[in-house]
């Protein structure tokens, strides 16, 4: 479990995050949602204490507060993350950059030499589970934006994460892809018992994948309950009454993915 208490992130005189306490339960799969600016990667971002203005605290169970360093090394090494634009080496291959979420596991010296043959493994068992096994050896800029967010997923699991948090994972990708890619993380998280904490702009996927759902607007947390209490009132607190058939995945796109839910992307 982790706990943020009285978290808060300021910009010079601009809050960010307003002082927010939540518990994060292992192997839940919680959404952020909230309009652009509302905070969900400030928010993201403290439960990797990765902002330099981040006041409170940052309680993980077993390693205790963030605020030691040693417990922060700790945690980041077991905390993988997924970005928007997947942050990936587009002249490396895909077992490379999947490579990449072992280094947190050898000193830096130790990381200019190829990795041990254990680490080699778990690299590649990290493919397989995103369906990429045959394209280890493939430059990642030769690949789909669905197949670089897989890859993005394989370097995050090659941590052994008990955590992992997306940062938009999904909102590069076209809906029926973006639908894939999130069930496949969401499969995964279960299948191990990882915690995913993921911020999205698809109330529609989030309400279908996530087991809790924290809204966030202007800096504060105004709702955090079960997707299925997502009510009217509060989708129009959080989205300032933005109709909520502009933020849904379109009629066709729905029916693609009904169609077909396999791979490739
Ligand atoms: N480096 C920064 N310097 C100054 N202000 C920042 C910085 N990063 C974020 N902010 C401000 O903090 C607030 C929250 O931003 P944040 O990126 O967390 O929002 P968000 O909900 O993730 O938005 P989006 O959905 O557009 O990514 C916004 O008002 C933003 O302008």
């Amino acid at each position: 479990m982790i706990e943020l208490q009285n978290v808060s992130v300021s910009y010079g005189d601009a809050i960010a995050l307003y002082p927010t306490t939540l518990k994060l339960h292992q192997g839940q799969f919680t959404v952020l949602l909230g309009s652009s600016g509302a905070g969900k990667s400030t928010l993201l971002r403290c439960i990797n204490s990765l902002h330099a203005s981040q006041r409170g605290a940052t309680i993980v169970a077993g390693l205790g507060n963030l605020a030691n360093s040693r417990a922060l090394r700790m945690h980041r090494r077991q905390t993988g993350m997924v970005f928007q634009q997947h942050q990936l080496i587009g002249r490396l291959t895909a077992l490379q950059n999947v490579s990449m979420g072992r280094m947190g596991y050898h000193t830096a010296l130790r990381s200019l030499f190829p990795l041990p043959a254990k680490d080699q493994s778990i690299c590649l068992q990290s493919l397989d589970r995103v369906g990429l096994l045959h394209k280890a050896l493939s430059r990642v800029d030769a690949l789909s934006g669905g197949q670089q967010q897989r890859i993005g997923i394989a370097r995050a699991l090659a941590q052994q994460p008990k955590l992992v948090l997306a940062d938009e994972p999904v909102a590069s990708l076209d809906p029926a892809t973006a639908e894939r890619v999130l069930s496949l993380l969401h499969r995964i998280c279960k299948e191990d018992g990882i915690s995913a904490v993921v911020s999205l702009h698809q109330v529609d996927l989030a309400q279908r994948y996530a087991d809790r759902i924290i809204g966030l607007s202007h800096g504060r947390v105004i709702f955090d309950a079960a997707p299925q209490t997502l009510d009217q009132a509060s989708y129009d607190t959080l989205y300032e009454q933005v109709p909520r058939s502009s933020l849904s995945v379109p009629q066709d796109a729905r029916e693609e993915r009904l169609i077909d839910t396999s791979f490739p992307m």
